[in-house]
């Protein structure tokens, strides 16, 4: 009989006995079932993440974000921020890759956020304090192995308090016991839906004024400012695992791929936060943007996956004379991230300040 008191008990290379072990053993788990979260719980979430040039350097080069105010300090004092900031992508994906610990790392799928608001620049060397609560729970009706839920975060500054970020995002997460629902459709798609313009119009330039004068064009002409980015950007293993692990993101949907081949995505996917940055990425090559203000309804519908190419389509919503310095006005845009098959695969409004041509 085994002893197994004795440190070589473990016989390795007998590939059954190694197999009984392990279905014999529990399993010590990390993060939460749906069933954990309820209304009104708080969490805090400590992994100690600081935020560095390195890493903003990294986010940004890998998602093509080249806006010279966060690589040159020169730029940064140019544009008025007190010290060369990290990119506020980096901060955002910073922000919730530390939550993932605890609110999302069973798995399940970021399905949208909202009320994103950046309070201010944030510099490196930034130890984050990161809170949140939870504001909602739910059954999913399509889907009974999910439950949906939605938490509101806040990332701070741990050695001044000062609030950094702030969002509302919502998961589908796993749960511990399938619900009992009545399996309504999954994926039926809204046969209906707007008539498109007669005409999408194209900005002239990247400044504010490029912008207003082609809102003001198209009013006049019943058309729509809307047009595609150039660039695109094919997902690698940096982009789809190695990004979300510099943001201490331990979602196995993105570095798991033995996990996620039974999962309804079938293997890894990218990190929403990396989707969406490189779509903002292939928009900001085309303006020349002031500031970062607020993001509204982000959405995530459907997968990336390793060897995805991700493209960006831009609509202009709004522009803003009144808001801002003097130097920039405020345009608000409706991004579409979209693949090689033009599927779409993250859609968000975003408000940013956008440069003067003086
Ligand atoms: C995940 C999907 C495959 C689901 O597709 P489908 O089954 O077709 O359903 P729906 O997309 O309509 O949604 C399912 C239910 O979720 C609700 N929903 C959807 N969006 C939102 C939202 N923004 N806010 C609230 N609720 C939302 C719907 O109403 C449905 O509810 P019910 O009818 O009751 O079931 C598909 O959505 C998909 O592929 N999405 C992409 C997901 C993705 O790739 N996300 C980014 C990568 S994962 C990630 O980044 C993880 C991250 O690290 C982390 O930890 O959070």
């Amino acid at each position: 009989m085994t002893e197994w008191s004795d440190p070589d008990a473990m016989d390795l290379s007998d590939g059954e006995t190694f197999d009984a072990l392990l279905d014999r053993a529990d399993t010590r788990e990390k993060g939460h079932f749906f069933e954990f979260f309820s209304e009104g719980d708080e969490l805090a979430h400590d992994p100690g993440l600081r935020l560095s040039h390195h890493g903003s350097e990294q986010w940004m080069g890998q998602t093509l974000n080249h806006d010279p105010a966060y690589w040159r300090a020169d730029t940064a004092a140019e544009r008025g921020f007190e010290k060369r900031p990290v990119h506020p992508d980096y901060l955002l994906a910073c922000v919730m890759g530390v939550t993932v610990e605890d609110l999302s790392e069973k798995g399940g799928y970021f399905l949208g956020r909202d009320d994103v608001e950046f309070h201010r620049p944030a510099t490196a060397g930034t130890p984050l304090s990161v809170t949140s609560t939870v504001v909602d729970t739910r059954t999913s009706s399509s889907r009974p192995k999910y439950g949906i839920v939605t938490w509101e975060t806040a990332g701070r500054n741990r050695e001044t308090g000062e609030t950094l970020v702030s969002y509302r995002r919502t998961n589908m997460i796993p749960r511990r016991e399938p619900a009992a629902t009545d399996g309504g459709a999954v994926g039926e798609q809204d046969e209906g839906g707007p008539t498109l313009p007669d005409t999408l119009l194209t900005p002239d330039g990247e400044r504010f004024e490029d912008f207003q004068a082609a809102l003001d064009r198209a009013d006049a002409e019943n058309a729509a400012v809307a047009y595609r980015h150039e660039r695109g950007r094919t997902m690698d293993d940096q982009l789809v695992a190695g990004l979300p692990l510099a943001t201490l993101n331990t979602a196995r949907q993105h570095h798991n791929r033995d996990e996620m081949a039974d999962s309804p995505s079938g293997d890894i996917v990218a990190y929403g936060d990396v989707t969406r940055s490189i779509a903002l990425a292939h928009a900001r090559s085309d303006e020349a943007t002031y500031r970062e203000q607020r993001f509204a309804d982000e959405r995530f519908h459907d997968f990336v996956t390793l060897g995805d190419t991700l493209y960006g389509f831009t609509r202009v919503l709004d522009c803003d004379p009144e808001a801002g310095p003097e130097r920039a006005g405020a345009v608000t845009f409706e991004h579409v991230a979209f693949n090689q098959d033009q599927t779409p695969v993250y859609s968000g409004r975003r408000t940013a300040l956008i440069q003067r041509d003086t």
